[in-house]
């Protein structure tokens, strides 16, 4: 699904107006109209309760009246308050609010300089709240009255019903700006907006709906928009079936660089997560007197022992041989477990210097790019950084509490100024490409917090890369399957015990599910 920002959802609007033709007016009544419909939903007996309108000054406030008009028009008992004066009022809005006085419905213009407790009264007496104080139009820290009014809503504990954002939320980013209503439910009009995603966005909207207003599809296909939340209608669009003439040649070959002592099993996760997603062949590089090890550990992965450190780490001078294999193949997993070693960090550094194939970097690879970010810089080949926030703090010197308050900045910015795709891992994964594309991950489950999920996803996405997906198409893909497999395989158990491995085996019937999705 689509998701907009603030600016996107005003072009929307402008061109659905000035280009196609449809007035302002009609729109605001069909996101009235569609709001409407979905709060009666949320609170069955709605028309029959006290209502109160909270209104700004902008088109916000007009959805805001229009709504008022609708349930007084049904039956409810409904009283508007403004925190505005008349004379702010303008356009659609101001056309919905004179609706208002003609038909009798009490409206209240709330002043600044009056007793805030003496006005408030009108709040507490309100069976439900309908907050239409400021929608997309949120432009800067919510202060004074507007402050003074959100907080005293949400310490009075009753049903909040938003129209399009949380007052305070920020539709584009999902912060509170200052303040901001905790709704019960929100109706959002045209497309669901990133605020409701990220951030504080999920825990302040409630339940979300998105009400049709009537903006033309074709407007929405042209608009360039390129943020979406990874559902399985979109993830499906972006994978068909298999030729029927597909061989093993050429369904990818992907190269892993994992293991190291007591991480054997990493490039075990990696390599079988590749699989499960498709790959053609999967060969993993192996210091070399660890190969009998892997030769038992992995079956269908092909291992090519490599030149090793003392401590039966990668060392840098397999560099070449490395290199020269990974040349005419797809793509190149580098990370789990390959330890920290200085000679290590050498050999890394060359090879995402040096590779001529997408790469996928993760655990160690971060932590050793976090020490020196450098050859990020001299990467020619797409590179795919999967960080969890502790590896992402790593990397940009922030602490972990800094990167959770701001993930879709920290993993935006990351992407833009290194050119590189983050997958900043956590709840609601975020994939971020360096051409502005990104995508908020919906499945998952917190039994996921367990060793070796990040080897898995790893090579799920490495997978999807090596057979010729677009590497931000291939990101969102293998993190969202991820997701679901973790979910299918505790769709029966408790959120305790889901090991990595249990992720496996149900990968191909998920993705024959994308395949066939209508
Ligand atoms: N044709 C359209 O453009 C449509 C717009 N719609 C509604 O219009 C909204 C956007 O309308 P607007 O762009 O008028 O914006 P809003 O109504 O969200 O808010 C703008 C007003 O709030 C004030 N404001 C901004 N930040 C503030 C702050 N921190 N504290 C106090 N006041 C602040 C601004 O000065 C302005 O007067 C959407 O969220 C949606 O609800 C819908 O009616 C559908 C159609
Ligand atoms: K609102």
């Amino acid at each position: 699904m689509l998701l907009a920002t603030a600016s996107e959802m005003a072009e929307l609007d402008r061109k659905t107006m000035e280009e196609i033709g449809i007035p302002g007016i009609v729109l605001m009544e069909n996101a009235a109209r569609g709001a409407a419909a979905f709060f009666e939903t949320v609170v069955p007996d709605l028309c029959t309760r006290h209502l109160l309108v909270l209104a700004g000054s902008g088109n916000n406030a007009g959805d805001g009246f229009a709504l008022a008009r609708i349930f007084h028009g049904k039956g409810a008992t409904v009283r508007v308050v403004c925190l505005r004066p008349a004379d702010r009022l303008k356009g659609d809005a101001l056309v919905n609010y004179n609706i208002l006085h003609r038909l009798g419905i009490p409206v209240y213009h709330w002043d600044e300089k009056e007793d805030f407790a003496s006005q408030f009264v009108q709040v507490q007496k309100a069976d439900v709240i309908l907050d239409a104080l400021l929608g997309t139009g949120l432009q800067n820290e919510v202060r004074g009255l507007y402050r003074d009014v959100i907080e005293g809503v949400n310490a009075l504990g009753k049903p909040v019903l938003s129209v399009d954002v949380p007052s305070g939320l920020h539709a584009g980013t999902g912060r509170v700006l200052g303040s901001a209503i905790q709704a019960t439910a929100t109706a959002t009009f045209g497309c669901l907006k990133v605020g409701h995603v990220v951030g504080d966005g999920p825990a302040r909207s409630g339940r979300v709906q998105v009400v049709d207003i009537g903006i033309p599809p074709a407007v929405v296909a042209s608009s360039g928009m390129a943020r979406w939340l990874l559902d399985r209608d979109l993830c499906a669009s972006w994978i068909g079936p298999r030729p029927p003439d597909a061989h093993k040649g050429r369904a990818g070959h992907l190269c892993v660089l994992s293991g190291s002592p007591g991480k054997t099993g990493a490039a075990a996760m990696v390599c079988q997560g590749a699989l499960r997603v498709g790959a053609g062949l999967v060969t993993l590089f192996v210091p070399r007197s660890l190969n009998p090890i892997m030769e038992v550990k992995l079956t269908e992965a092909m291992t090519l022992p490599v030149a090793e450190t003392e401590s039966q780490c990668f060392s840098v001078s397999a560099r070449q041989d490395i290199l020269d294999f990974v040349a005419d193949k797809e793509a190149l997993a580098a990370g789990p477990g390959i330890s920290l070693h200085e000679e290590t960090q050498a050999l890394l550094k060359d090879l995402v210097a040096g590779s001529t194939v997408p790469l996928v970097l993760d655990a160690d690879a971060l932590t050793l790019l976090a020490r020196d970010p450098s050859p990020l810089q001299e990467a020619s080949a797409p590179v795919i950084l999967t960080p969890h926030p502790g590896e992402m703090a790593r990397l940009t010197g922030l602490s972990v509490p800094e990167v959770q308050e701001n993930r879709l900045h920290v993993a935006t910015e990351f992407s833009r100024t290194h050119k590189v795709i983050v997958v900043l891992k956590g709840h609601g994964t975020l994939v971020a490409a360096p051409d502005g594309r990104l995508a908020v991950n919906t499945t998952g489950t917190p039994a996921m917090a367990s060793g070796g999920m990040g080897d898995v996803l790893t090579g799920m996405i490495a997978g999807f890369v090596a057979q010729g997906l677009d590497p931000f198409r291939a990101a969102c893909l293998g993190v969202y399957l991820h997701g679901l497999a973790a979910e299918e395989a505790t769709a029966r158990a408790t959120s305790r015990g889901l090991i990595a491995m249990d992720l496996l085996p149900r990968i191909p019937d998920l993705i024959g599910q994308l395949e066939r999705h209508p």
